[in-house]
């Protein structure tokens, strides 16, 4: 028993120092370009940090100020002026204007100095990622045409078809490992921004550097833009997408296609994250890629594994066994695909508890036209098993598009989960017949993003259905101070916490698809990873973090080994990552993230 144990140890410490990794870093980074072309080029760009051998090698003397700082003070002087721009901007009344001037900092730095950027990004994560990520993204997507300067990641558009299998060798990176694409056809709760989204595929994949270890110049976000139906932007002089109606039908998918087939022509390893595209091409493009091909969609399948873990956190903070879930009552509004994608996670959950297809009672379902019963014309098959009958288990009076209030009266449910991108719906109304929940301890999820579009906030939820409440949104909100030296916890429920966990675990195992099985353990580790002192205060999730991506990362490779869908990575085999145990999994997939630190470069010629 013993040997074997250290066998393994002995053949995972091999593995860890010999695997021909493309996350630990070279030694040395050898560069085909000499003086300036170095400093503008972001990757290879230590601004004042070269030193003087390198500047002689590189032909950089004379283009730089004489004196060499190290990496540690450049990190200090960004912070010091980012922290100037933040004390200039103190008292602007519009948050709009602060929130695009710490972005187009942070975009300036991106642009120059990679390095550096990712740095400054993975040590202040929880202070950053409202900035690079959601909200601020959503601004970043509704002005992209006016803020553009420089250029990041491929737009293939209806005027490619028929090209892309060349198109997708003009990207400069000989590997891809992540690729992250959008139509740009429901960008947050913002609607269709057309070639906009773009931004959205960026926010993404800088979460995927900085929370799980994937190497910058392996990544690539994508933009299909097959048109835009937003009239508004079509009429925009400044628009930098194509001027015509969205491509539908048979169409549409053919450009789709063409993408994915020349991803796999020229990564066939890279993982693909469908991003924000509307739902029915959600749903159908999920369905028509995810057994061919090693991709998911985020806010179908991502979003459904945070969301079971904080409708599971909620039953324990009632001090409540989780195989109660099933008794507790869930209203959910908004029936797209991320409403759509929980539902059926949680129905997963129930049945897997014992309950049957006919016996799950415990959802009600709302869309823009009320309450969703089987009375409702042309019921949608996807939410058909979510419709309310008229049979003695239903509450009477409970019509076919009952309003929201009146539901949440009535049903007194334990949650109350928003994903409508429907800014405030859950009003003071709303809130005050939450309290008279059943649960002693409601839970209000406001899902929608950004915060423009929350269903309400933390300062409402506290007070409006008590200190008891607990609360999630899907952007972030400052902790309540409930007086007495209590804290009002404020969420972020994101699918932050998963996607890059997912992304990284299917990378590292070489997964053929992306599996059911797979997601399960990655929403698993998450609902599991909360102590029951947190859950007791009100914190479902953790703060995003390396820590728990590698954690996430691990549940999802190894699922793929047990799955028999793992065929490895760089050089490291399915056999070679089976024998690892749990411990040592997670320590492999940390291993292997890449971690921004200034390397030698040697000139080519
Ligand atoms: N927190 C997170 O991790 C995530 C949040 N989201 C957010 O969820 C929102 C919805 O996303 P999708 O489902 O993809 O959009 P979608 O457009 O597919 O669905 C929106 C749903 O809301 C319903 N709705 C609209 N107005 C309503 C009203 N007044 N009352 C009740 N329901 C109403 C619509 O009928 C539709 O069923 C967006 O704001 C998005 O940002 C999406 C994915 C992840
Ligand atoms: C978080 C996310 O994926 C969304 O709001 O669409
Ligand atoms: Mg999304």
């Amino acid at each position: 028993m013993w040997r074997s144990a250290a066998r393994r140890s002995s053949l995972f410490r091999r593995l860890l120092s010999s695997s021909s990794s493309s996350y630990a870093p070279p030694a040395v980074y050898i560069v085909n370009k000499r003086g300036n072309d170095i400093l503008n080029d972001p990757w290879y760009n230590k601004d004042t940090a070269f030193p003087m051998t390198e500047r002689d090698r590189l032909g950089l003397r004379g283009l730089l100020p004489p004196r060499v700082t190290c990496f540690e003070e450049q990190y200090e002087r960004f912070i010091n002026s980012y922290r100037t721009l933040e004390n200039n901007m103190q008292g602007e009344p519009d948050s709009t204007r602060v929130a695009l001037a710490k972005w187009k900092d942070l975009n300036r730095l991106h642009s120059r100095n990679e390095t550096l950027y990712y740095r400054v990004l993975i040590d202040n994560i929880e202070e950053f990622a409202p900035i690079v990520y959601t909200p601020t993204v959503g601004l970043v997507c509704e002005n992209y045409s006016g803020l553009f300067r420089r250029s990041r990641g491929m737009y293939f558009t209806a005027k490619d078809k028929g090209e892309m299998m060349s198109m997708i060798y003009n990207w400069p990176a000989d590997k891809v490992d992540m690729i992250v694409v959008t139509d740009g056809s429901r960008i947050l709760g913002l609607g269709d921004l057309g070639v906009q989204g773009v931004g959205i595929p960026i926010g993404k994949l800088d979460l995927y550097v900085a929370a799980a270890g994937i190497n910058p110049q392996k990544v690539l976000p994508v933009i299909l833009d097959v048109g835009t139906n937003n009239e508004k932007l079509l009429e925009d002089k400044l628009y930098l997408g194509l001027r015509q109606p969205r491509l539908e039908g048979e169409e549409y998918l053919a450009i789709i296609d063409e993408f994915m087939e020349a991803v796999r022509a020229r990564w066939p390893k890279a993982v693909v994250q469908f991003e924000d595209f509307q739902m029915k091409w959600a749903f159908e493009t999920l369905e028509r890629y995810r057994n061919r091909f090693c991709m998911f969609n985020d806010d179908i399948q991502g979003t459904a594994g945070v969301a079971l873990a904080g409708l599971l956190g909620a039953v324990r903070a009632q001090g409540r066994p989780l195989h109660d879930f099933p008794n507790q009552k869930i209203v959910v509004v908004g029936a797209g695909s991320a409403g759509i994608g929980v539902l059926n996670k949680a129905k997963k959950a129930t049945l897997k508890m014992g309950i049957t297809e006919e016996g799950h009672n415990q959802f009600w379902v709302l869309d823009k036209d009320g309450l969703i019963t089987k009375a409702r014309e042309g019921l949608d098959p996807a939410v058909a098993s979510f419709a309310r009958g008229s049979g003695p288990n239903e509450i009477p009076d409970l019509h076919e598009g009952a309003s929201l209030v009146e539901v949440v009266k009535k049903v007194k449910p334990h949650v109350l989960l928003g994903l409508s991108g429907v800014g405030g719906i859950f009003n003071e109304e709303v809130l005050k017949a939450m309290k008279e929940s059943d649960s002693p301890r409601p839970a209000v999820f406001a899902m929608s993003n950004p915060t423009t579009k929350a269903e309400c906030t933390p300062d409402d939820v506290f007070k409006h259905v008590g200190e008891n409440a607990i609360f999630a949104s899907g952007s972030p909100f400052s902790n309540v101070s409930l007086g007495n030296g209590k804290t009002g916890y404020a969420n972020q429920a994101n699918n932050m916490y998963l996607f890059p966990g997912i992304g990284l675990g299917a990378l590292l195992s070489g997964a053929r698809n992306i599996s059911v099985g797979m997601l399960e353990a990655g929403a698993e580790c998450l609902a599991s990873y909360i102590t029951d002192d947190e859950i007791k205060k009100g914190i479902l999730f953790p703060p995003v973090s390396r820590h728990i991506t590698a954690q996430v990362g691990a549940a999802v490779l190894r699922a793929a080994i047990a799955e028999d869908l793992a065929e490895g990575c760089d050089g490291v085999g399915p056999k070679e990552l089976s024998t690892m145990s749990e411990l040592e999994t997670v320590d492999y997939v940390t291993q292997k993230m890449w971690y921004p630190v200034y390397h030698p470069l040697v000139s080519k010629k």
